[in-house]
């Protein structure tokens, strides 16, 4: 999660952590105020950021507030001199602030009987079993290579190693050029599991201990394996958040990347039967410490599309769409050195916005058999003129100084 949600996720947690202690003190109107601020926080949240993980979370918290807003309205109606009780049926702020409990309701309100909210950690893990071939992976051929040797051969052929195989995967580089979708690729290649999740959102304040769903998700990836005998994925988006400052308890991030090394180090010790890998995956590789490192056996970096690379972007991503025949794919492979795979993707959605708000501009689209016109080289101009790469040059001599140091493949 980027700088603004977090600011957002924060504001949120600090004034529903304010209203709670109002709330308990018997300041009513000024504890439905900071609930109120709070319920606003994360609807914004949740509308800026709508395919957010936790958006279940936050939405059921925003409720639980609202509840909480109604129970004191209404019980200052019945009898304006007794505070709503609110020691019931507390529930713990999810590790946050821990300055109070979240509202209950209260047995003396009438209708804020708000259920004891647990934010659940299975929203976050998406389990599934995808279906990404590596052709769908444009490039890349080293990251593909390392990846084969380390979780598809030793799957085929487990007795060529006897000495074992490395169970940790580090993918790092520049946002947007493919970790998600080459670790899927990996799953569906070996007909496993892809367990999916981010850690930034496990270290949310919302969640509870993040030690705790640490160890819940190396539990329920090990049962996964054992259980139905397939191999499992385990892909940890932005892992150098475990180590990340978000932890606002004392002791709270070394208490999580212990657990997270001690996970690691199961794995990596197990037999050659267990077929977990971990691989994770980081846009900021030089946050990570020795510790983190030596438990991911191959560090491979995810570079940003060379010219080749780009040339199949764009075949691929203008495959559906209507283009004119004089489409100069490899002039715009060429202009678009130091864009993103996403990018390049984003520009070529862009591209057929633009022409399908041409057609509605127009007033004919909704006439019979109305369509946009072919989309052509002088569009993709226009747009990259205001569509600069997300990634600055100063970013990716960071990621090749660091590669130097630590890559392993
Ligand atoms: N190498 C690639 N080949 C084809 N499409 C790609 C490639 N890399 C990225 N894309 C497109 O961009 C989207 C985002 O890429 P993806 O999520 O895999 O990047 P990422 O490196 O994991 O980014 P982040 O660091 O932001 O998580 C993909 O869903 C895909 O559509």
């Amino acid at each position: 999660m980027s700088l603004a949600p977090q600011e957002l996720e924060n504001s949120a947690s600090k004034y529903a952590a304010e209203a709670i202690r109002l709330d308990s003190q018997g300041s009513r109107g000024m504890a439905i105020q900071s609930y109120q601020r709070a319920i606003e926080a994360l609807v914004k949240l949740v509308q800026i950021y709508p395919d957010y993980k936790l958006n279940k979370v936050y939405m059921e918290r925003a409720n639980a507030y609202q509840n909480r807003i109604k129970a004191l309205q209404m019980s200052h109606g019945l009898d304006d001199d007794r505070p709503t009780p609110i020691e019931d049926n507390r529930v713990e702020p999810a590790n946050g602030n821990g300055k109070g409990s979240a509202p209950s309701g209260g047995s003396g309100s009438k209708s804020g009987n708000v259920e004891t909210l647990k934010a659940d950690f299975d929203d976050l893990v998406m389990k599934d079993k995808p279906k990404v071939s590596w052709d769908e992976v444009i490039g890349l051929d080293d990251a593909k290579r390392a990846i084969r040797e380390s979780i598809v051969y030793p799957m085929k052929r487990p007795d060529l190693f006897p000495l074992g195989w490395p169970r940790g995967i580090l993918l790092y580089g520049p946002p947007g050029c493919g970790k998600t979708l080459l670790a899927a690729a990996a799953a569906a290649e070996i007909d496993g599991y892809f367990i999916n999740v981010d850690a930034a959102s496990m270290m949310s304040k919302w969640l509870g201990e993040a030690e705790k769903n640490i160890s819940k998700l190396f539990t329920m990836a090990r049962k996964l394996n054992e259980s139905e005998g397939v191999p499992v994925l385990l892909f940890i988006d932005e892992i150098d958040s475990l180590l990340g400052q978000r932890n606002s308890e004392v002791g709270g991030e070394v208490r999580v990347k212990n657990q997270f090394l001690t996970e690691m180090d199961g794995i990596n010790g197990k037999s050659k039967e267990s077929q977990l890998y971990v691989i994770g995956a980081t846009n900021k590789p030089w946050s990570l410490e020795a510790g983190f490192l030596r438990r991911f056996q191959k560090r491979i970096y995810v570079t940003l599309p060379d010219n080749a690379s780009r040339t199949n972007l764009f075949n691929q991503y203008t495959r559906p769409l209507n283009t004119e025949s004089a489409l100069k794919i490899d002039e715009l492979a060429k202009i678009t050195d130091g864009y993103s795979a996403s990018d390049i993707k984003d520009i070529c959605q862009s591209v057929q916005l633009r022409v399908v708000n041409e057609l509605f501009e127009s007033g004919k689209a909704m006439e019979a058999n109305a369509n946009p016109r072919p989309v052509g080289t002088t569009d993709f101009r226009e747009i990259l003129k205001i569509r600069k790469p997300s990634v600055s040059v100063d970013m990716i001599r960071a990621y090749m100084r660091w590669s130097d140091q630590f890559k392993a493949l």
